[in-house]
C-alpha cells in the first residue's frame, strides 16, 4: 500500500493529468516531471529511510560472526546443524556477518596499534600525506621561517585539493616532498618540485601541535574596486589569487589572515576559493596609487576649476528646463576615472540578501545613463504604462507658478530663501540647478512622499546622485541604461530629437552617437559597482518591457543590498 509522500504525489499526478487534458500551459511539462520513474524511486528511498528512522531498529546480536562458533559447539550435530555450519563458514557469509557486526557495534574507524611506551622525549609524530593531483593545483601556500629556514604550510585554500584531503593544515612543517628533503631549500625551489609533480604528491610533514579549526561563517561582499593578482607583486602566490572587478559579488570564506582573505565569486562560484587582499590591504594599495595620481592631477584640475554658486552635484536635462551644454563638459563632471573617496575607504561593501515583504515600502528605482540615451523617455513610458504604480517625485522650483499649473503637482513652488535654506541647512536635494535665474531641485522628501503613498518611485539622476540616495528607507535599486552601438543608435534614433542648450529640438548627429557610446562606457566603468542591473536601450519597446520585468524582480525577489541599508539606522544628516 502506498503511504505518505507517494500518496500525495499520486493525487497530484492525477490532478495535473486533468490539467493536461484541458490543455493548460505548462501542465504537460509538470506531468512528465511528476510521473518520472526516478522521482518515484527517490520518494520510495526517502520513505524507507524515514520508516527506518521511526522504527530505529537495534541489532539482535552485536556479534553475529560468533554464530559459527556456537553451531560448532553442538555435541552430536544433526544434518541441519552441519549444513548450517557449512553455510556459515563460507567466506561470503563470513564477510557479511563481519560487516553486520561492524554496523551493529558502530565500529567504523581503523584500529591503530598503540604507541610504544618508551618513546624518546624529542620524538615527533610525522605524517605521510599522499595527494592525487589530477591536474589540479595543490590549494595550499607555503612560507619559510626567516630564523630557522623551515618550510611551513602557510594557508590551505578552502575547497582546494589540500583542504578536501583534510590532511594538511596551516602551520604543518614540511620535511619532504616526493622523497626530496626540503630542509634548507628556498620556497621557490619547493614550489618548483610541487609544480613539476604529476599524478601524486607525497608529503612528509610534522603536524602543527595545536590544530586551529576555523569555523568562520562566510561574509558576502561587493567589490568596489578592481583587482588583478597577476599585477600584484605582493601576493604570496599569484596562481592562488582571484581577480575581480567592481560590482562582483564575493563570498569571503576566510578572514583569519589580516592581509589575505579567501573568497569565491558568486553566482556559480568555483569549487575552491582564491586569495584576495583584505580590506585594509586593498585600502592601503589604492591610497598609494591614488596619491600618485592625485599629485599629477592636482595641477591640471586647478587650472580648469570654475567656481559655481552650488557645489557641483550635477543634474540631468530630464528636468527639461536646462539645456545641454556639451557632452564633454558633462562627462568631466561625472565620469573622471579617479576612484571615488568612498571606494578608497571601503574597497569592499558588505551585502546581505534582502527580500522585501509585501507590507514594506517599495524600493526606489533609480535609472542612470548617459545624457540622451533615453533615460527620461523610458521613465515617462513606465509611468504612462502604469500610473497607479509608478510615479516620479515632484521637484521644487523658485520660478513663479504658470497658468494651468498646480502647486505640488508639477512643482513645489518655493521662495529662493527657502530653497537655499533647504539646500544648505538640511541638504535634502539629490539634484539641483539653475535655469534662467530660477532654481530647480529634486528633494529626498519628495521621493519619500511617493514611497510612503505606496507607489513605486522611479527617478533618473546623474551618477554622483546615487550616493545621496543610498538610504536605508529607500533601499534603491539602480538600473543602468546603456547605449547600444553607434550602428544601432543610427538605426533606432532616426526620428528621435535631442534637446540641447543651443537648439531645443534637433536630430541626433554622428558626433552625438559617438559621444553617447563613449560617455556610456565611461559611466559604466566608473559606477558599475553600484548597478543592480543593466538594460541596453536599443529598441524602445523591448527596453521598456525588460525594465518592467527587472523592476518586478527588484521588488519581489531576494536581492543583495548593502548590510547597512538592512540593519543600521539612517545616517545622512551628518
Ligand atoms: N530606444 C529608443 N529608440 C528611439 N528613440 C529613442 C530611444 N530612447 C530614447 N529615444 C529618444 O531619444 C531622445 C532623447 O531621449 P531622452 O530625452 O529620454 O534622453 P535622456 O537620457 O533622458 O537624456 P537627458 O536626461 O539628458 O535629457 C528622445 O527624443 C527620445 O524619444
Amino acid at each position: 500500500m502506498l503511504s505518505g509522500v507517494s500518496e500525495v504525489l499520486s493525487s497530484v499526478v492525477e490532478d495535473v493529468s486533468e490539467a493536461v487534458n484541458r490543455n493548460i500551459s505548462g501542465s504537460q511539462l509538470l506531468h512528465e516531471l511528476l510521473s518520472a520513474p526516478w522521482l518515484r524511486a527517490l520518494l520510495k528511498i526517502y520513505e524507507c529511510l524515514m520508516q527506518f528512522q521511526r522504527l530505529s531498529p537495534s541489532p539482535l546480536l552485536p556479534c553475529a560472526s560468533g554464530l559459527l562458533f556456537e553451531v560448532s559447539k553442538a555435541h552430536r550435530p544433526s544434518a541441519e546443524a552441519r549444513e548450517l555450519y557449512n553455510l556459515l563458514s563460507s567466506p561470503h557469509v563470513q564477510a557479511l556477518l563481519s560487516s553486520h557486526d561492524s554496523v551493529a557495534q558502530s565500529d567504523y574507524l581503523p584500529v591503530l596499534s598503540p604507541l610504544p611506551d618508551e618513546l624518546p622525549e624529542d620524538e615527533e609524530a610525522m605524517r605521510i600525506v599522499c595527494l592525487v593531483k589530477n591536474n589540479q593545483p595543490l590549494g595550499a601556500t607555503i612560507r619559510r621561517d626567516e630564523v630557522t629556514g623551515d618550510i611551513y604550510i602557510a594557508r590551505v585554500i578552502h575547497g582546494g585539493l589540500a583542504d578536501r584531503s583534510g590532511l594538511l593544515h596551516p602551520g604543518d612543517l614540511i620535511v619532504e616532498v616526493n622523497g626530496n628533503s626540503v630542509v634548507g631549500l628556498e620556497p621557490e625551489k619547493v614550489i618548483q618540485i610541487l609544480n613539476s609533480s604529476i599524478g601524486t604528491i607525497l608529503f612528509k610533514v610534522i603536524p602543527r601541535s595545536t590544530q586551529v579549526t576555523s569555523s568562520q561563517k562566510p561574509v558576502y561582499m561587493r567589490a568596489m574596486v578592481d583587482y588583478c593578482p597577476l599585477q600584484d607583486s605582493s601576493i604570496p602566490c599569484p596562481d592562488a589569487g582571484m581577480a575581480f572587478i567592481r560590482g562582483d559579488l564575493l563570498e569571503v570564506v576566510d578572514q583569519s589572515d589580516a592581509l589575505w582573505w579567501q573568497a569565491r565569486k558568486l553566482p556559480c562560484g568555483a569549487s575552491f576559493a582564491g586569495l584576495i587582499p583584505s580590506a585594509s590591504m586593498l585600502r592601503s594599495k589604492h591610497k598609494e596609487q591614488w596619491c600618485i595620481k592625485t599629485r599629477l592631477n592636482v595641477v591640471i584640475f586647478s587650472q580648469k576649476h570654475e567656481s559655481t554658486f552650488f557645489p557641483s552635484a550635477g543634474f540631468r536635462r530630464s528636468f527639461r528646463l536646462w539645456r545641454r551644454t556639451s557632452y564633454r563638459r558633462r562627462r568631466q563632471s561625472c565620469t573622471s576615472c579617479s576612484p571615488s573617496s568612498s571606494a578608497l575607504s571601503s574597497p569592499y561593501e558588505e551585502v546581505a540578501l534582502y527580500q522585501r515583504l509585501p507590507q514594506e515600502n517599495h524600493r526606489l528605482i533609480i535609472l542612470i545613463g548617459a545624457s540622451g540615451v533615453g533615460v527620461n523617455e523610458l521613465r515617462k513610458r513606465l509611468i504612462k504604462l502604469n500610473p497607479s504604480t509608478f510615479q516620479g517625485p515632484v521637484p521644487h522650483t523658485t520660478r513663479p507658478i504658470k497658468e494651468g499649473e498646480q502647486a505640488g503637482r508639477e512643482y513645489h513652488f518655493v521662495t529662493k530663501e527657502l530653497f537655499e535654506y533647504m539646500f544648505c541647512s538640511i541638504f535634502r536635494f539629490v539634484e539641483y540647478g539653475e535655469s534662467k535665474s530660477h532654481l530647480y531641485g529634486t528633494s529626498i522628501d519628495a521621493i519619500d512622499e511617493v514611497v510612503k503613498r505606496g507607489r513605486m518611485c522611479i527617478i533618473d539622476v546623474e551618477p554622483p546622485g546615487i550616493h545621496l540616495l543610498r538610504l536605508r528607507n529607500l533601499k534603491p535599486y539602480v538600473i543602468f541604461i546603456k547605449a547600444p552601438s553607434p550602428e544601432t543608435l543610427r538605426q533606432t534614433r532616426r526620428n528621435a530629437r535631442i534637446i540641447t542648450s543651443y537648439a531645443v529640438n534637433r536630430a541626433f548627429t554622428e558626433e552625438d552617437f559617438l559621444e553617447l557610446e563613449d560617455t556610456s562606457q565611461l559611466i559604466e566603468a566608473k559606477y558599475k559597482q553600484y548597478f543592480d542591473n543593466v538594460v541596453v536601450n536599443d529598441d524602445l519597446q523591448d527596453a521598456c518591457m525588460q525594465l518592467c520585468s527587472i523592476i518586478q524582480q527588484a521588488q519581489n525577489e531576494p536581492q543583495w543590498i548593502p548590510t547597512d541599508m538592512n540593519i543600521n539606522t539612517e545616517s545622512r544628516s551628518k
